[in-house]
C-alpha cells in the first residue's frame, strides 16, 4: 500500500500541494484526475522520492522514500513524465541494466527479462536500439523498465499520452493483470473515459488539493451530476454542467 499523509509543497513561495492525504491500497487502481497544473506530477514525484515535501510523509509498503530512497525504489515501478530511455542501447541491453540496478543477477535476472519481454510483447523490439521507436514502442519499454523487478507498487504519470488504440489496450490489459496480482497502482490523467474505465477509486485534484474522491458513481453523488466529466468540472471548478440548448437549467 502507498500512504500519503498531509504533504505540502511550494515552488518559489507558491503552494502547489496543500495538505494532501490519500491511500493507494494493494490490488486496486487509483487515478489522480486533475487539470493542467493541479499538482499531479509533483505529488507522484514526491511519492517516488524524486522531490521532497516540505511537510507530511509518504510510505511505500511501509518505507518512507525521503528516508530510505533505495528501499522504497525496490518496491516501486515508475513510468514517469520524462521517459529517460537510452537511445543507443537495445531494449535487451537497457532492461538488463535496470534489472541489475534492482539487484537481479544470474538465473533470476534472465527469468525476469524473459517474463517482461513476453508479457509486454517486446519480442520484435528486443534487439533493436531505442532510437527511432514510436511513442507506443517507447511506452512499452518504459513500462517494462518499471516492471522488470516485479514491484509491489506502480506509479504512472499520464501513461496514455500520445498512444494509439492498440498501445492503450496493451497498457490497460497489463494494469488489469497487475491489479489482479495484488499490485497497488496509481496513475495520473486528465482523460475522463480512461479514468472511468480503469480505476477503482478516483482522486479529483484541483489547485493542489483533493476536492473529491470515490468511484465515478460516488463522485456523481457528491457533485449532483450524471457523468464523470460533469462531476469533475463541478468539483474542480465549481461549475454546473452545460445544459443542452433549449433546456432550462
Ligand atoms: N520545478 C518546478 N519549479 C517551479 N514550479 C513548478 C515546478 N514543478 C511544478 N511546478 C508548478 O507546480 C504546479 C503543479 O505542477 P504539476 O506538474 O505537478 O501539475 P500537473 O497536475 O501534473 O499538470 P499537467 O497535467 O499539466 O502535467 C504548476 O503550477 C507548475 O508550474
Amino acid at each position: 500500500m502507498i500512504r500519503v499523509e498531509n504533504i505540502r509543497k511550494s515552488f518559489a513561495g507558491k503552494p502547489v500541494l496543500q495538505d494532501l492525504s490519500f491511500d493507494v491500497p494493494d490490488g486496486r487502481i487509483t487515478a489522480l484526475l486533475g487539470a493542467n497544473g493541479a499538482g499531479k506530477t509533483s505529488c507522484l514525484r514526491i511519492v517516488c522520492g524524486l522531490l521532497r515535501a516540505e511537510s507530511g510523509r509518504v510510505l511505500v509498503g511501509g518505507v518512507d522514500p525521503a528516508r530510505d530512497p533505495r528501499g522504497a525504489r525496490r518496491q516501486l515501478g515508475v513510468v514517469g513524465d520524462r521517459e529517460g530511455l537510452y537511445e543507443r542501447l537495445t531494449v535487451a541491453e537497457y532492461l538488463k541494466i535496470f534489472a541489475q540496478m534492482q539487484g537481479l543477477v544470474g538465473a533470476e535476472l534472465n527469468t525476469a527479462l524473459e517474463a517482461v519481454c513476453a508479457e509486454l510483447e517486446l519480442e520484435s523490439l528486443w534487439q533493436r536500439r531505442v532510437a527511432g521507436f514510436s511513442q507506443g514502442e517507447r511506452m512499452k519499454v518504459s513500462l517494462a523498465r518499471a516492471l522488470v523487478h516485479r514491484p509491489q507498487h506502480l506509479i504512472l504519470d499520464e501513461p496514455t499520452r500520445g498512444l494509439d488504440v492498440l498501445a492503450v489496450r496493451l497498457l490497460r490489459k497489463t494494469l488489469l493483470r497487475l491489479r489482479a496480482a495484488g499490485t497497488a497502482i496509481v496513475f495520473s490523467s486528465h482523460v475522463m473515459p480512461e479514468v472511468a474505465e480503469l480505476s477503482d477509486a478516483i482522486l479529483v485534484m484541483s489547485a493542489g488539493r483533493i476536492v473529491g474522491r470515490g468511484t465515478p458513481a460516488e463522485l456523481a453523488q457528491q457533485s449532483g451530476c450524471d457523468t464523470l466529466e460533469d462531476s469533475f468540472v463541478a468539483l474542480a471548478y465549481g461549475q454546473s454542467p452545460v445544459q443542452p440548448q433549449g433546456v432550462p437549467a
